[in-house]
Formats: C-alpha cells, sequence, structure tokens
C-alpha cells in the first residue's frame, strides 16, 4: 500500500495532498497546473516536499519528522514520463537494460530478452528511439520500467501525444500490458475523465493542490460530491436549487420554475444545494408527449449535430439544460420544442457550501 501526506509551496501554488493507494490503477484527475506531476515527482524522490509522509509496504520514503528522504533510485518507483524519455542514442536493447545495469551480463541480457518478448518488442532490439512508432516507443519505455520489478508503477500522461485512435489502441495495450505482467500499484497521471473511467479502479480528482475527492470511478462519476468534483469530470447541467420537500425517499427541488424530484441518496445539510445532471441521462421524446412525473416540455435554444450524438440546449422553466441524445433520437426534434425526462435517479445533490 501506498501511503501519502505532503505539503510543498512552490511560489504561488501549494501541494497539499494526502491519499492512500493499493493493487490497480488509481487515476490522478486534474486540470492543468493543479499539481499532478508534482504529486508523481514527489512520490518518485525527484522533488523534496517540505512536509509530511510517504510510505510504500510499509517503508518510509519520506519523512520530514524522521528525516527519512531515500534517493530516487532507492525507491524501487517506475516513472514513465509523458514523451517516454527514452535515451536517443541507445537501442531499444541497451534502453530496455539500462535500469539493471548493476546485474552481471549474462543476467541482464537473459532479463531484456524475456521483456523483450513479453512486449512483442522482437526484431526492433538494435532500433533506436527515432525508428519506432508511438506504441512501440510506450512498450519500450513500459519494458525498461518494468524490468526493474517496481513496486509502484507512476504513469505521466502517457497518451497525451496521440491522435485518438492510437490512443484507443495503446491504452488497451497498456491495460493488458499492466495486467499480465505488473501486479503492483500503478498511478495513471490525465486531465482526461474519459480516460480515467476507462484505465483506472479508482479516481482521485485533485484542484489546485489538494485532492477532492478519491473513491471508485462510479462514486466520482455517479456521486460527485462537490461542484469542482462535477465539473471537473464534464458534467454539463450543475445548478442551484432548493429542496421543496422530502417524502417518500425523493426530494423535490425547485429551481427558478422547474419542480422535478431527484432520488434521495443522502442527507443533505441545507435546503439550498446544487443539483448535477449528465446531460446523456437527460431522455427525450417528441413535443406533443402526455407529460408524466418529471417530464417537461421545452422550449430549444440551439441544437448541435456531431457525427453520432446531437446536442440539444433548452430552456426547461427558466433552467437551461444541455442534452445529449443519439443521433437516432434527433428525429424526435420536429420543431423548436421537445419533452424531457429527468430521471430521478440520475440527478446528484451537492452541498452548496462545498468545492
Ligand atoms: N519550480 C517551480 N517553481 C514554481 N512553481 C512551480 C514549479 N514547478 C511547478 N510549479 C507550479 O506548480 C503547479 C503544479 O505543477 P504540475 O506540473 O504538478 O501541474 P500538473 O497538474 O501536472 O499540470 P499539467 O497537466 O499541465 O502537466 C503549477 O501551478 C506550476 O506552475
Amino acid at each position: 500500500m501506498l501511503e501519502v501526506s505532503i505539503q510543498k509551496t512552490l511560489g504561488n501554488f501549494t501541494l497539499d495532498t494526502s491519499f492512500k493507494a493499493h493493487k490497480g490503477v488509481l487515476g490522478i484527475l486534474g486540470s492543468s497546473g493543479c499539481g499532478k506531476s508534482l504529486t508523481l515527482k514527489s512520490l518518485a524522490g525527484l522533488s523534496t516536499p517540505d512536509e509530511g509522509i510517504i510510505t510504500l509496504n510499509g517503508q518510509i520514503l519520506y519523512s520530514s519528522e524522521s528525516k527519512i528522504n531515500l534517493p530516487a533510485r532507492k525507491r524501487n518507483i517506475g516513472y514513465v514520463f509523458q514523451n517516454y524519455a527514452l535515451f536517443p542514442h541507445l537501442t531499444v536493447f541497451k534502453n530496455i537494460a539500462y535500469g539493471i545495469s548493476h546485474l552481471d551480463k549474462d543476467t541482464q541480457k537473459k532479463k531484456v530478452v524475456h521483456m523483450i518478448q513479453k512486449m512483442q518488442l522482437a526484431g526492433l532490439e538494435n532500433h533506436y528511439p527515432s525508428q519506432l512508432s508511438g506504441g512501440q516507443q510506450q512498450r519500450t519505455a513500459l519494458a525498461r520500467t518494468l524490468i526493474t520489478e517496481p513496486s509502484l508503477l507512476l504513469l505521466d500522461e502517457p497518451f497525451s501525444a496521440l491522435d485518438s485512435h492510437i490512443k484507443h489502441l495503446l491504452e488497451k495495450e497498456l491495460l493488458n500490458i499492466i495486467k499480465e505482467n505488473y501486479d503492483g500499484i500503478v498511478l495513471l497521471v490525465t486531465h482526461n475523465m474519459e480516460e480515467a473511467y476507462r484505465l483506472c479502479n479508482h479516481i482521485m480528482v485533485v484542484d489546485k493542490g489538494k485532492t477532492i475527492q478519491i473513491g471508485t470511478k462510479d462514486d466520482i462519476i455517479f456521486s460527485p460530491k462537490s461542484v469542482a468534483v462535477a465539473q471537473m469530470t464534464s458534467c454539463k447541467n450543475i445548478f442551484k436549487t432548493q429542496v421543496v420537500k422530502e417524502e417518500n425517499g425523493y426530494y423535490t427541488l425547485k429551481s427558478n420554475a422547474l419542480i422535478f424530484k431527484s432520488t434521495k441518496k443522502h442527507t443533505l445539510k441545507s435546503s439550498s444545494v446544487y443539483a448535477g445532471i449528465r446531460a446523456h441521462t437527460i431522455k427525450v421524446f417528441p413535443s406533443n408527449t402526455v407529460l408524466k412525473e418529471n417530464m417537461f416540455s421545452c422550449h430549444i435554444l440551439e441544437k448541435t449535430d456531431s457525427i453520432f450524438s446531437t446536442t440539444v440546449i433548452v430552456d426547461a422553466s427558466g433552467c437551461i439544460l444541455t442534452i445529449e441524445i443519439p443521433k437516432s433520437d434527433s428525429l424526435k426534434i420536429t420543431n423548436d420544442s421537445i419533452t424531457i425526462y429527468i430521471p430521478p435517479e440520475e440527478i446528484f445533490l451537492m452541498d452548496a457550501n462545498k468545492g
């Protein structure tokens, strides 16, 4: 297990993060400049915190109190950088052997050959990084790291420079490589929510140097605890609302003239809360549909077609909502009004005083 509680101030920025990570992939999700890379660098021993403690599987890597600060090479941590940072003047074989150069030549060779086979790099041993595709570079970088048998694997935006087709292929490949060849803790830095959801078991959301929520990926996406987490996970509908009634496991809420029901998932501290509704969870029906509970007749303000979906912005009794519907459902829009249904179980409520 990895346990982290560290603080570091750099100019106007303060990193103040505390979290635990177990075996499996923990995604660190946050916008640019929120402290993701600084967190990884502090773990790897490339940046020294001002205060705090880092332990990995019971061993103290850093403790300001005990004045312990293990050098990077003694931390048993593998770090794959954004651009893979392969040595350009070394072949694939030599890049992979780099981290085990302290072993005797025979053992080195055996291990590298084994790793080259596992990573499907056979035939490329004598190639230089500039002669490799993006995927081959990624596999070489992973091989160079995994050969050192790290207890913790740090991946800093491993797909940021790639186009979406290659990205999907490499994501799958990376997951398979990790599943088949690595049994430790993985921290994966990303600012892409979809990528975090596809690759990680747990997600930690970071904002301005602080951990604002950590949990299973479904917790983070479907039960964000604050407006900041909802925004960070790309929730398109977040608005202030008042609780007017609580009854039979439902809250009745009012926002402008829109009165709607939400399933009660937790007790709210105040009657003034924020509601979040993900754009794809709102259903649409033709404008002449008979209205039932949580169905509303809306005026369409804007409609934008993408390749596979349509985004509609509607005015629902003074509440402006963004809705994403499959292309086929856009046929239900025949004039400038439409009926929408907001499933009460899809609404998440967040206390106004958080985030
Ligand atoms: N040496 C430094 N001196 C002053 N400020 C620094 C230094 N290094 C980093 N920072 C600041 O610390 C903050 C966190 O940087 P960090 O690289 O961890 O962000 P990040 O979340 O990884 O961002 P990105 O997604 O853009 O890579 C930033 O605001 C950055 O400007």
